[in-house]
Formats: C-alpha cells, structure tokens, sequence
C-alpha cells in the first residue's frame, strides 16, 4: 500500500500547475485545517506548492504566506484532541495556527458549517485565499445525496472548485482527486491526522452514502466516483447558461432582484418565469421554494392579474401589491447572513457587543437592510457606523427607498418597530 503509485497525481506536473494558476499570488494562503487525513494532506500540499513556486518566482517576487485556521465546535468528545493535533501539527511545519471556538447550545450540522464558513470569511483579507479539502468523493457523494432530495440542475451542482468569499477566494484545489488518491499521498509521506468516529454513524446522510451506498455501485460501475464528478461538470455548465438567459431577462425589466413590475412577468411564459424567480432568490440568498408552493406562485402571478397576493415558503415572502412584484425575507435568517451582515458595519466593534442583544436581522434585500431589534442597539451600532438611520414603518418607504437607490445609489438602514409586513401593507 505504502508503494501505491496512485499518490503521484497530487505531484504531477499537470496538478501542480493547475493549482498554482488557480492560485494566483495572494498574500496570505489559509488552510482549513480539521486535523482529518484531506485537511492534512492539503497543508503537507500547500507547502509543497509554496517551495515550489519559490524555485519559479524570481527572488523579488513575494511569495505567498500559509497560515492555517482550526475552528473549534466544542461538540465532539474529541474536540480538544483535535485542535491540540493542529498546534502540534503547525508548530513542526512553522505554520501560524489560527483557532476560533464555537459554542452552540445544541450542535447542529448545518449551523456549525456556516460557522465555519464565517470564521473563514472574518479571517480572510483582500487577495486572500483558504483552501477547503474537499475531494472527489465529497462531490459524488453530495450529488447522490442532492438527488434524494429531488434538487434541480443548480443543486445538483454541487461543490464549487472556486468561489468568492468576503474579500477573497475559497478554493478546493482537490476536488478533482479521489479520497483514494489523497489516502495514498498520506501513506507515501507518513503523515498522521486524527480519524474522526463520527464519520462512521450512518445515521448522517453522508456517511450513509460513503458507506452503504458508493461501495456497491462501485462494485458494478468501478469508475461510478469518475463518472458521477463528470455529470456534475456538465451540470455546472448547463447551470452557467441558465443564470446568464435569466440575467438578461432580469435586466430586462428590472434593475432590482427583489422588486420588480408585475406587468412585465404577468406575460412571461411559465418555465421562464419559475428560472427568473429562481435566480432572483439565488442573487438574494433567499431559500428556494418547494416546487408546489413555486407553481402556486406562478399560477398566482398569471391568475390575480396584479391585484395583490402573498404566498409564503420557510421566511420569504412573495408578493404582489400595486402592481409591484416583491420578493421579501421576513423573519430570522440563518447564522451567516446574520453575522455577515452584521459584520459589514463595522466588524471591530461588534466583536465588543454582545450580539446577543440584536434579536433578528429582518429583512435582506439587495441594497438595503430591514433590521429588527431593540431600537436602542440598533441605533448604537448604525450611528457608530456612521450609517444613516431612517425610522418609518410604512411600506410606502420601500419604494421611496428603492427610487433614491436607483436615483442616487445611497445605502442605508430602515428600522422599524414593527416588521409585520402583512400589518403595514394592510
Ligand atoms: N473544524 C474545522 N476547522 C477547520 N477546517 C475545517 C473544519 N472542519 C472541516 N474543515 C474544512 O472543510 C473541509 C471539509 O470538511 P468535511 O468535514 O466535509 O471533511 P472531512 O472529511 O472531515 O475532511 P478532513 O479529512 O480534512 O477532516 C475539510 O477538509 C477542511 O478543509
């Protein structure tokens, strides 16, 4: 196993050099780093990449710097094995370690995950990079797992190779390798990790897939973890397509992805109108509606002829009142939206306040925020901020607010004591 010639993949000259295009010359390379076998690898990689470049670049060049960042859940019986691994790991390799900690009442997988990803997006700087060590496997396993869930092209999608983050780029420079290949690469240099156990409890749906589901497609199809990542590429580009088609429709007849004209959709054929509200809420961050609900939406749109109608998923609202199309949130958000909402203000304060005085961020449209909360910590931070504070609780002020925004592009806030839109429409 030792000698398993697989491991050779991560130093060809082909991955070598796709990953350091791919990485341009940030100034700081973040790992994130679990303490498992990929996250591992990945660091022992980065290295690697980093000496490398040092022989191509010409000695004035600066070369990029690797930090590494642990997020600590606190959950795990292990966790502190886990984040004691990391400083021991990072010291042999002088690489600056980063923890931060999470405290969660009750662990939560998803919450715990945009956790993760918030701490990335605090830590990283402009230019910055932090590589993720998702593999191959990952991808198909997350296709199958999408496809249970009955998702569409854009989930089917699955992990992106590269994509923004705050003021930088997160990257998964192994998504193109297989958990096998990286297992070989770790055997071949020694390295050690951590096993975590909870990757074996099949009552996850990931690790049900990984365990009891691949192994016995690969039995049949050995190449199915090739084969499954290939459909994914061909999604992502028919996915591509897609949202530039409904950009040009959006733009079309609006410049706003939450407040549009209802004349103007009323005449949309119905498999246009369902992908131009789809990519509207994918632009807003807004959750997808299930498909009923969606149908009943656009039969609405069609049925009520611009005469007002709401129709509700999860916290978004979708509405038609005086001839405008709304596309609202209207209650709690989830962890990340809140944090990074927040955290645009002005993030060296809020480290100071206690968050926990902010009940919600109401509502998110695309230039403005609705913001709910005890008035008097509301107005703490916006006026620490230096963000202009307009206190009214009249939907009126939507569209006063979105023609100052098209007229003079401002930002600003609207806090109202009352976010029961249902109340202030009527
Ligand atoms: N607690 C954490 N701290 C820092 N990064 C993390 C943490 N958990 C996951 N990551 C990053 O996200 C990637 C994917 O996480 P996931 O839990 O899906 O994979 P994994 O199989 O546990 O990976 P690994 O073998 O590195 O633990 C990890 O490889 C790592 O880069």
């Amino acid at each position: 196993m030792k000698n398993n010639p697989l491991y050779i993949i991560l130093e060809s000259k082909i991955f070598i050099e796709k990953i350091l295009q791919l990485l341009g010359t940030p100034k700081i390379l973040w790992i994130a780093l679990s303490g498992g076998r990929d996250s591992v690898c990945l660091l022992y990689i980065a290295i690697k990449v980093i000496n490398r470049l040092r022989e191509i670049l010409s000695l004035s060049m600066i070369l990029p710097k690797i930090y590494a960042i642990h997020i600590n859940h606190h959950f795990h019986k292990d966790a502190a094995k886990f984040e004691n691994f990391c400083h021991t790991l990072c010291a042999k390799f002088n690489v600056p370690l980063f923890v931060e900690h999470l405290h969660l009442h009750k662990f939560n997988e998803n919450i715990a995950r945009e956790a993760r990803y918030y701490f990335f997006y605090k830590h990283l700087n402009k230019n910055d990079v932090i590589w993720l060590a998702h593999h191959r496997d990952d991808q198909s396993e997350t296709f199958i797992m999408r496809l249970m869930r009955r998702a569409g092209v854009k989930g089917l999608t699955g992990i992106p190779h590269i994509r923004s983050l705050g003021k930088g780029k997160l990257m998964r420079p192994l998504l193109g390798v297989t958990g096998e290949v990286i297992n070989a690469y770790a055997l071949k240099y020694n390295l050690n990790w951590i096993d975590d156990i909870s990757n074996l409890y099949i009552n996850f749906d990931r690790n049900y897939v990984r365990h009891n589901i691949i192994p016995y497609i690969k039995i049949r199809w050995p190449d199915a973890i090739e084969s499954l990542a290939l459909c994914v590429d061909y999604l992502k580009e028919s996915d591509n397509l897609l949202n530039c088609f409904a950009k040009d429709m959006l733009q079309a007849i609006s410049n706003n992805h939450s407040i549009i004209p209802i004349d103007k959709i009323i005449i949309i054929e119905n498999a246009r109108l369902k992908l131009l509200i789809r990519y509207c809420l994918l632009c807003l961050k807004f959750p997808m509606p299930p498909k009923k609900r969606l149908d009943t939406l656009i039969n609405q749109i069609k049925k009520t002829n611009g005469s007002m109608f709401c129709i509700r998923w999860e916290n978004v609202e979708a509405r038609c009142w005086r001839r405008i199309f709304f596309i609202l949130y209207t209650k709690k958000k989830s962890l990340s939206i809140f944090y990074i909402n927040l955290i645009k203000l002005q993030s060296s304060f809020l480290k100071k306040m206690d968050l926990s005085l902010l009940t919600i961020i109401h509502i998110k449209c695309s230039e403005f925020f609705f913001i709910n909360g005890h008035k008097r910590n509301i107005k703490k931070i916006l006026q620490f901020a230096n963000i202009p504070i307009w206190e009214r609780n009249s939907i009126m002020l939507l569209f006063i607010i979105n023609e100052l925004i098209a007229i003079i592009g401002i930002n600003f806030i609207f806090v109202s004591d009352n976010c029961n839109l249902k109340k202030l429409i009527i």
